[in-house]
């Protein structure tokens, strides 16, 4: 049995269970299972806390977990990412009252507080800044109105969080973050239920981001057609009982669908559909 680790709360949980679902995986239906055994896919999902994940993966007990790479990195733990997943994207950013430092260069002496201490820590030791770290759980940002610091560095996903504390960002993101698959350092990477496992979420990843676009195109039209819509691998080309046309099937970017429709109509391009991919392997 494969054996995963699932974040059992916060921005990580819902998102992932429902990814998890979609690549055809059982799921828990209610927040208190804390393990859930999905004999079908021989697989056995632990529901986790987003920040133990790495912890877990790294002493070997379970194979693979999703998380996030802040989280992977602020842990220090021996694993690596080897899939993103596109959600929980956030970046990782100081933050302090107007007036207080013009960059991170003026943070010398001064507390930050952060729920991410050994992100916050390997970044002002790479940057030679002395500075006092104070590990917070959570809602950083009031720390500096209550006195506790005058920096925090903290999650920032549309800044909102920020722009209520009256807060602005300091210097360049520490790092950028979205949900990963992680395994052990030198785990093997050819293990054949991991790599399945891989496949199945690559396979949710495209079914998202692409469609299946059907059209009809004179064949003198064609090559340019094809170009718009080189698919995958290669369009599928039928022909039509109509002589001089053909049917065109490929897969394009869902985010450029409704543009190519547009480029090929122009072309005399006809009966454009698009269909949603349900699942697929590639
Ligand atoms: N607002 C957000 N937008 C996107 N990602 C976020 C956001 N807040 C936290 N994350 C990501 O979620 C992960 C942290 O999960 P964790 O459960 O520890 O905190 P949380 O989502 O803030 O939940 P909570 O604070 O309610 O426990 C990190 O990878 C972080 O980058
Ligand atoms: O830039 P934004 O869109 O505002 O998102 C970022 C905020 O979201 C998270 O907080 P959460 O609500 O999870 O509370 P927490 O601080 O207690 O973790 C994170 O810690 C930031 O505070
Ligand atoms: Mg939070």
């Amino acid at each position: 049995m494969l054996r995963i680790a699932v974040p059992n709360k916060g921005s990580l949980s819902g998102p992932a269970s429902a990814m998890l679902h979609e690549a055809g995986y059982q799921q828990r239906k209610e927040s208190k299972e804390l393990v859930l055994v999905d004999p079908e896919n021989e697989v056995e999902f632990f529901y986790l806390r987003p920040r133990d994940i790495a912890i877990y993966v790294s002493s070997g007990k379970l194979d693979i977990g999703i998380t996030g790479r802040d989280l992977l990195l602020d842990s220090g733990a021996n694993a690596e990412e080897i899939l993103q997943l596109g959600f929980a994207r956030s970046t990782f950013r100081y933050a302090t009252k107007p007036g207080t430092a013009k960059g991170v260069a003026d943070f010398g002496g001064m507390t930050i507080a952060t729920s991410y201490e050994g992100i916050v820590a390997k970044h002002l030791a790479d940057s030679g800044i002395d500075a006092s770290v104070v590990h917070l759980d959570g809602a950083v940002e009031t720390a500096i109105e209550l006195g506790v610091a005058e920096v925090i560095a903290d999650v920032v996903e549309t800044g909102t969080s920020l722009r209520n504390a009256g807060l602005e960002v300091i210097g360049e993101p520490i790092m950028t973050s979205e949900a990963v698959v992680i395994r052990r350092t030198g785990a093997d990477p050819a293990h054949a239920q991991v790599q399945q496992f891989l496949r199945r979420l690559q396979g949710v990843l495209v079914a998202r981001s692409y469609v299946m676009m059907d059209y009809d195109c004179r064949v003198e039209n064609l090559e340019q057609a094809v170009a718009l819509t080189p698919g995958l691998e290669s369009p599928t080309i039928s022909p039509l009982h109509h002589e001089g046309w053909v049917a065109v099937r490929s897969m394009v970017a869902a985010k450029e669908a409704q543009r190519i429709m547009d480029d090929l109509y122009a072309l005399g391009a006809r009966a454009i559909l698009t269909t949603a991919i349900h699942a697929c392997r590639l």
